[in-house]
């Protein structure tokens, strides 16, 4: 009764179908902390969402369906890796579009790419765009066309129906002990997240030279009306010529650190980012830093 679960949940579909939408909302604001630093696996892991005992690893499989005119064989199942390694497959579609021709060529593939264990949902997604008629066509077609477990109807920029799904996916999952362990997936504040991002991208970028010599910190996170957002932050570093290396020759460094980020940051988010990196020498940061932890732990640990 009481048995922990957890397991890989993907959500495919079309682009645009919703699914970092849904993501969102299911993971909430337990962004995971695994999120960025699990990428050079597989598949990319989203966000982890929690459910009563039950852990839900949300893969991307990125491009899946991209080539939208013909579809490229190699490519395809080249993507689908992603669900393969899933407990749980969903598929999204959107429901003011039907069973289009992209939609038709993932059912086709379906039963080829996913195997007797995998348990294959449908989420039929933005109803608050047709009429329940429509809905419930298009419902039957997709039940005859696949043998899906389970469909949900769902809003998931409005939230309708994503509970029943979250609560449904959770008892799917097979029983088994947390892939992560609580600690890592405690609530970060995007702005944590966001200056992680970057500080991996520099580690990457500078190698040896000072992967622990530098900090970056988000200063100001602005949310703008066209959907984007602007973050700035600092990076700072202990030596005038850490400075230098940081910004590169003709600042190329910092460039191709700022638009890694960025990219990673605007996947993340599902939106586009503006992202503005500043360098600054502040000889005591180390210090500073570790009191910055202290608090950070405390923070999580403030809950109790
Ligand atoms: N009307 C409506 N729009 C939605 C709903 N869910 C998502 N959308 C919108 O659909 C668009 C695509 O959503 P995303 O979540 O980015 O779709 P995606 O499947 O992650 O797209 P890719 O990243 O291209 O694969 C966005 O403009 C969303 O706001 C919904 O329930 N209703």
């Amino acid at each position: 009764m009481t048995e922990t679960r957890a397991g890989f949940v993907a959500l495919i579909g079309e682009p645009n179908a919703g699914k970092s939408t849904l993501t969102n909302r299911m993971v909430g604001a337990k962004v995971s902390i695994v999120t960025h630093k699990v990428q050079t696996t597989r598949a990319r892991i989203r966000g982890v969402a929690l459910e009563g005992q039950s852990q839900m690893v949300f893969v991307d499989t990125p491009g899946l369906f991209r080539p939208r005119r013909r579809l490229d064989r190699a490519m395809v199942a080249a993507a689908w890796s992603g669900a393969a390694d899933a407990d749980v497959v969903v598929l999204m579609i959107e429901a003011h579009r039907g069973i289009t021709e992209g939609v038709q060529a993932i059912i086709d593939a379906l039963t080829e790419r996913t195997t007797a264990n995998q348990i294959v949902a449908l989420a039929i997604n933005k109803i608050d765009r047709v009429q329940s008629e429509v809905l419930l066509k298009l419902t039957q077609d997709l039940n005859e066309a696949y043998d899906f477990k389970e469909t949900f109807m769902i809003s998931a920029e409005r939230g309708h129906g994503v509970e029943a799904l979250k609560s449904w996916v959770a008892t799917q999952v097979p029983e088994g002990p947390w892939l992560y362990p609580e600690d890592q997936i405690a609530d970060l504040p995007m702005r944590m997240i966001a200056a992680e991002m970057t500080r991996e991208k520099l580690t990457l970028r500078l190698h040896q030279e000072l992967p622990y010599q530098l900090t970056v910190e988000t200063e100001h996170w602005e949310e703008r009306k066209d959907g984007s957002c602007k973050v700035d932050q600092k990076i700072f570093v202990m030596r005038d010529g850490h400075k230098g290396i940081v910004l590169g020759n003709k600042g190329e460094t910092i460039k191709a650190v700022s638009k890694a980020a960025r990219e990673e940051l605007e996947e993340f988010l599902g939106r586009r980012v503006h992202l503005f990196l500043q360098v600054k020498v502040r000889p005591n940061w180390l210090e500073e830093k570790e009191r910055y932890n202290e608090m950070g732990l405390n923070f999580r640990d403030g809950n109790a």
